[in-house]
């Protein structure tokens, strides 16, 4: 049976949590208290995320019934490898001095907090307020698992770049938000858009439906047609059952010879066998944005999921710019920075665009 690993604290669900000033390098707390876990999902949704109490390393291979506690020196360490962005961002903003700044975000866990219903994952309107000035300043996109209508539905802002269906469905901003084009070779209309799973769409949509109608007995679950992939949700299920629902997720898709199956938090994703993912959608939209092959840009990617860590893979490779993990516990990963939840992700691009504005003045102060 394949890998279920990477279940950790932080898959539960938040309420606003509040902003725990970043200190130093150090950032996370060194003691871990595993949360009780909450299958009843009303209970979840009321439920304050305590996970960044401790820090929670999960074990390989099972299902997560049983966290193995990280060390006060394997958390130092795992710190000093990924410091916070918001502590250490006057390295951030020195090394992306003179060059330009394109900034990439994932949507949920990173600009709207992990919530229980998928359908009500919302952004605050001071986080649509952060983006909207981070757009004016840099070309900015986002980079989701989720359709673009959806994604697009809870950000609502034309003027940015969208890849959704993770990174399937690239799309544009509008000629109405043509202004915020800065200096990209995509101007007035000339939207950038892009399909490169478009032969999947019968298939997902067969998938979908068998899903569903599999899915009907397990009560809690849910599946979400992303348009070029599908996510089935558990996060809602009895733990009791995660298995049952593994089982027969994987059942269907042996059928379909043309997809794959992966995990992100609790949430099985069904997407095409391509060689694409939010790693080649980084790639084709800076190259979109006539970035390609010039030294003088600056990526940031912010985000907290696995699929994620394509386009943290993408950064290290180029050796430009940097990946930022949004996590409260250590995980693997080849982000170079961490951010602890969607709060400092709002920080930090406030912070962006005052350096921006201020230049080296914008460092100091809030
Ligand atoms: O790439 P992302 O924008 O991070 O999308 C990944 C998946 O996010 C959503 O599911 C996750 O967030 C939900 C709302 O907080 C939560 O209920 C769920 O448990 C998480 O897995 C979205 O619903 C999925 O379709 C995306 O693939």
């Amino acid at each position: 049976m394949t890998n279920h690993a990477g279940f950790a604290a932080d898959d539960a669900v938040t309420a606003s949590v509040p902003v725990q000033a970043a200190q130093g390098g150090r950032h996370f707390p060194p003691f871990l208290a595993p949360s009780s876990r909450l299958t009843d999902c009303k209970k979840a949704a009321a439920h304050v995320d305590l996970a960044g109490a401790g820090g929670v390393a999960t074990v390989p291979g099972s299902w997560p019934r049983h966290a193995k506690p990280v060390s006060g020196a394997e958390l130092d360490d795992w710190m000093e490898k990924h410091p916070s962005a918001l502590a250490w961002f006057e390295s951030v903003a020195a090394a992306a001095k003179g060059k330009e700044i394109v900034v990439f975000l994932d949507y949920d866990g990173t600009l709207s907090p992990i919530v229980a219903d998928p359908d009500r994952a919302f952004m605050s309107d001071e986080m649509r307020e952060a983006v909207r000035g981070v757009a004016k300043h840099f070309p900015t996109a986002i980079v989701s698992g989720r359709c673009i209508d959806k994604v697009f539905d809870f950000v609502k802002l034309e003027e940015l770049y969208y890849a959704g269906s993770h990174g399937m469905d690239i799309r544009g901003p509008t000629a109405a938000a043509s202004e915020y084009n800065h200096n990209m070779k995509a101007k007035q209309g000339d939207a950038v858009t892009f399909q490169p799973a478009a032969d999947f769409l019968p298939v997902i949509e067969e998938v979908y439906h068998v899903l569903k109608e599999r899915m009907a007995s397990i009560r809690g679950s849910l599946v979400e047609n992303n348009k070029f992939c599908l996510s089935v949700h558990y996060r809602c299920v009895d733990e009791a059952e995660w298995g049952v629902l593994d089982g027969k997720v994987r059942a269907v898709i042996e059928g379909y010879p043309d997809l794959r199956l992966s995990k992100g938090r609790k949430v099985l994703e069904i997407r095409p066998v391509i060689d694409w993912d939010k790693g080649s959608a980084l790639q084709f939209l800076l190259k979109s944005l006539g970035y390609e092959g010039r030294n003088n840009v600056f990526p940031i990617y912010i985000g907290d999921d696995r699929t994620d860590e394509d386009a943290f893979k993408v950064l290290r490779n180029m050796g430009q710019g940097i990946g930022i993990l949004v996590t409260k516990v250590p995980k693997e990963t080849a982000a170079s920075y961490t951010l602890r939840e969607p709060s400092e992700v709002k920080e930090f691009l406030r912070k962006l665009v005052k350096i921006k504005i201020n230049g080296d003045k914008g460092l100091i102060g809030k």
